[in-house]
């Protein structure tokens, strides 16, 4: 009997809601599957068994068990389930962020670690950095000298698009074949699309039928020609050479392609460029933006935390019109702050899919291969098993412990963690920083007339980044002491 219990522990699989034929546990997801999947998980615990239609999915949702899938046994479980809607903008997933565990994506997350992401670059892209912020103090300066309200989901989400854009291009997207609006739009839209359901995603064997009729299909491979039109424009534009500055992602990947560098099975082609680009607009531009209105939002509501910002920032920085990346090193209660802003709302609430590629046991339960894996880090964010009064914006919490947000903490997982993790911490975390330093440190902020600090809202807008909803509006006020 002894042998009987062990083999049937060993087949066990995890807890799961009751589910309706076809479909399965698809209608508990809901409009923000990272929420509906807490609920869930508070009922039928840290390992939790949902069929998606007809995809085999576990759900982990404490620091422990995503210990487990993202540590102990990343090896059995690094790969990403193949999914539709990455799939065209990724040129048959040539890309870092969806391609499957391979040689082909451990060569060319080595080379991106290494050329793209490197400290020496994140460095090298400070001038511009510095001209891009020095842009939007100048434009809120301007709010507020009219005393109007200034959209901080808009400025932000500028920043880091002209930023990203700049770095990667060398041109601002006002010399592109995309206008100021069209680019928001495509990379919007390219957002949606990543993030989006797809009947595919479910019903490998006719879904697609159902996103050809809802127009999903139509609409998504239109976003990919646009894209890969800019793409074209870009390379023409290098090859050229009518740019100035220095070496961008572009010339870089340009260089790489001439020097044939051999990936896996084959030489670095254009494709594999444009792939790349894609992850580099889609992991660059939302991720910090998003960062910096909810550290903003948070902030706003809690008026004590804002006033110890703003102090640190001010005494460190003294009489100074530009902030520097050493300067930043010393605000510590600033880094507490984007740490805790981070705990809350994380931009990739449930990481990006894994997929199990050999067969492994968490708690007893056994993960089979082909199971689609999510981690739920908002979920342990708020885990009050991990955190004392998880729902409170509580920046001392990081005062005496060492927790980071690199991926060895496994209760503050903004990056992921494992073989998986964001590439770009370095370059993204400085992005942060040095943005929300800035507007702290150059400007007060106030509610616009008649709003009280109970009215800012916390809700979210669902996609594979979740962002704040609602716009945040703020009026500045010039901090006029230097
Ligand atoms: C605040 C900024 C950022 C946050 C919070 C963030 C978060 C994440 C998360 C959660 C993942 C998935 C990790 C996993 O599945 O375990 C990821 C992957 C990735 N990120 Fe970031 N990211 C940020 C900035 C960036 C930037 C600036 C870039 C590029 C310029 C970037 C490029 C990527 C890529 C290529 C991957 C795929 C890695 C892989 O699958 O091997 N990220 N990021």
């Amino acid at each position: 009997t002894f042998n009987h219990k062990k083999r049937w522990q060993h087949q066990r699989t995890p807890p799961s809601p009751s589910r309706f034929p076809i479909i399965g546990n698809l209608h508990q997801i809901g409009e923000l599957p990272h929420q509906s999947l807490w609920r869930l998980s508070k009922k039928y615990g840290p390992v939790m068994f949902l069929k998606l239609g007809r995809v085999p999915t576990v759900v982990v949702s404490s620091s422990e068990t995503a210990k487990q899938v993202l540590k102990i046994y990343d090896l059995h479980c690094c790969s990403r389930p193949s999914l539709v809607g990455p799939r065209k903008l990724s040129y048959n997933y040539l890309d870092i962020a969806f391609a499957p565990f391979d040689d082909y994506w451990k060569e060319l997350k080595r080379i991106c670690v290494q050329e793209l992401f490197s400290a020496k670059r994140v460095h090298s892209i400070q001038p511009i950095k510095d001209e891009e912020v020095k842009k939007l103090i100048d434009s809120v300066t301007e709010s507020a000298f009219r005393k109007t309200p200034v959209n901080l989901s808009e400025k932000f989400l500028g920043l880091t698009v002209g930023v990203t854009c700049k770095a990667t291009f060398g041109v601002s997207f006002h010399a592109t074949v995309l206008n100021n609006d069209r680019f928001d739009k495509l990379i919007r839209e390219s957002f949606l699309f990543l993030g989006s359901f797809s009947a595919s995603d479910y019903f490998p064997n006719g879904g697609w039928i159902i996103d050809w009729l809802t127009g999903l299909q139509g609409r998504r491979e239109s976003s990919v020609r646009d894209l890969d039109a800019f793409y074209e424009q870009m390379f023409d534009m290098h090859k050229q050479g009518n740019k100035e500055g220095v070496e961008d992602f572009v010339d870089l990947l340009l260089r790489l392609e001439k020097e044939e560098t051999v990936l896996g099975y084959g030489k670095l082609t254009r494709n594999h460029i444009k792939a790349i680009l894609m992850n580099v607009l889609i992991g660059g531009i939302g991720t910090s933006a998003i960062t910096m209105t909810w550290a903003m939002t948070e902030l706003m509501r809690n008026p004590r935390a804002m006033k110890k910002v703003q102090s640190e920032i001010r005494n460190q920085i003294g009489n100074k019109s530009m902030i520097s990346l050493d300067d930043i090193d010393q605000l510590h209660y600033l880094k507490m702050v984007i740490k805790e802003t981070w705990r809350l709302h994380p931009p990739g609430p449930l990481l990006v899919p894994r997929e199990v590629m050999s067969e492994f046991e968490i708690n007893g339960y056994r993960m089979q291969t082909k199971t689609r894996l999510y981690v739920n880090v908002w979920a342990i964010g708020r885990d009050p098993d991990a955190w004392k009064d998880p729902e409170m914006f509580l920046p001392e919490r990081f005062l005496d412990n060492n927790i980071d947000a690199k991926g060895q903490n496994f209760e503050l997982l903004p990056f992921g963690s494992g073989r998986r993790i964001c590439p770009a911490i370095y370059m993204g975390t400085t992005m942060v920083e040095f943005g929300l330093a800035n507007m702290l440190y150059h400007f007060n902020w106030n509610l616009p007339e008649g709003m009280v600090v109970e009215d800012i809202d916390i809700e979210e807008s669902p996609g594979l980044n979740v962002s704040k909803k609602n716009e945040l509006l703020l009026v500045p006020l010039k901090y006029l002491d230097h």
